[in-house]
């Protein structure tokens, strides 16, 4: 009972035989700020249609809140808020219009309403009986937020919330969505921004092809990286990149000769150890800068497919 979501085999083929999702295995601990990455066609949209009770699963089993979605789908919909990659409602309701209609389809009592709680939060209090249809493009997407709360799940889905979002307003929805986290209410976002995930989510599982292929705390996932990269200004201009053992894709910059950059496995040497070798060989060192390995080359590590190009990623 300590999940939020609980899929067991979930499997889904559709009607023209495309298998969406190869019987897949995953638990979203309760209370977790939880990432779902993949690229385009990975399977995460069906996984979430299915929660939401839009796609009929082919096979396995799901709960969400400790509610299997067959045996319980009234209590397991009303533990789940789905903000759907598009937006969805009707242009000519006010915002106000819009919760308190969606907050009557589920069934929450007028007492218990929260509708102008609920505008504050998303920042659209002074916009509650305008037009809907007149709200920027980042004020909608707070509406569609908003709009998933209504009935107070407590959990909470969002399905590419940021596609084509700017900073500003990415960084107001993303304040919200911790406030809620904050409040104790899970919340799954799937995003093709690993930056995004890897600074969120305190945990991220991989969609591939239908299969889950990483499921770990944000912190044990970026160690799988264990490639670092070293560049190193040297004291004059060299032909070649100097040998240093223990690392790999020496190179000599094009345009700049004296900047040599090496590759290699924290596991088994280190920046200092570079440094020192190429002062051995009687390199002068000017500069140095490291860059960590980060989310995005995990992900193409774990995504990488012979000779197919990856599309969707990082935005
Ligand atoms: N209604 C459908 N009928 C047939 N195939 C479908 C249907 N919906 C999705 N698919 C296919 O199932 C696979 C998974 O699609 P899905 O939309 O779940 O992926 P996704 O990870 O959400 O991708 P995106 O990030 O582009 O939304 C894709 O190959 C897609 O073409």
């Amino acid at each position: 009972m300590s999940n939020a979501i609980s899929l067991k085999g979930l499997a889904k083929t559709y009607g023209n035989g495309k298998v969406a999702l190869h019987g897949i295995d995953l638990d979203v601990p309760r209370g977790s700020l939880f990432g779902l990455l993949g690229p385009n066609g990975a399977g995460k949209s069906t996984l979430i249609n299915i929660l939401a009770g839009m796609v009929n699963k082919s096979a396995g089993q799901a709960t969400v809140w400790g509610f299997d979605i067959d045996a319980h789908p009234r209590n397991a919909k009303a533990s789940i808020g789905i903000v759907p990659q598009e937006i969805l409602f009707d242009a000519f309701f006010t915002p106000f219009e819009t919760l308190e209609l969606q907050a009557g389809l589920f069934g929450v009592p007028r007492a218990k309403r929260r509708t102008m709680e609920l505008l504050r939060a998303v920042r659209l209090d002074d916009k509650a009986h305008v037009y809907s249809r007149t709200l920027s493009g980042g004020m909608k997407r707070r509406l569609m937020v908003a709009k998933a709360m209504v009935h107070n799940p407590p959990v909470l889905i969002l399905d590419e919330p940021t596609a084509g979002v700017d900073i500003e307003l990415r960084q107001q929805l993303w304040a919200y969505v911790k406030t809620l986290h904050a409040d104790g209410v899970t919340v799954i976002l799937t995003t093709h921004y690993l930056e995004e995930a890897e600074a969120l989510c305190d945990r991220i599982a991989i969609v591939d092809q239908g299969r889950i292929v990483a499921n770990e705390a944000t912190p044990v996932l970026l160690a799988r990286a264990q490639e670092k990269v070293i560049r190193v200004t040297l004291d004059r201009p060299v032909g070649s990149p100097p040998l240093v053992q223990g690392t790999r894709r020496g190179e000599v910059e094009a345009a700049t000769p004296n900047i040599v950059t090496y590759g290699f496995d924290k596991r088994e040497t280190n920046a200092g150890a570079v440094l020192a070798a190429l002062v051995a060989d009687g390199h002068g060192i000017v500069d140095v800068t490291t860059k960590e390995a980060d989310l995005e080359d995990v992900f193409l590590a774990l995504t990488a497919r012979h000779g197919v190009a990856q599309d969707g990623v990082a935005g």
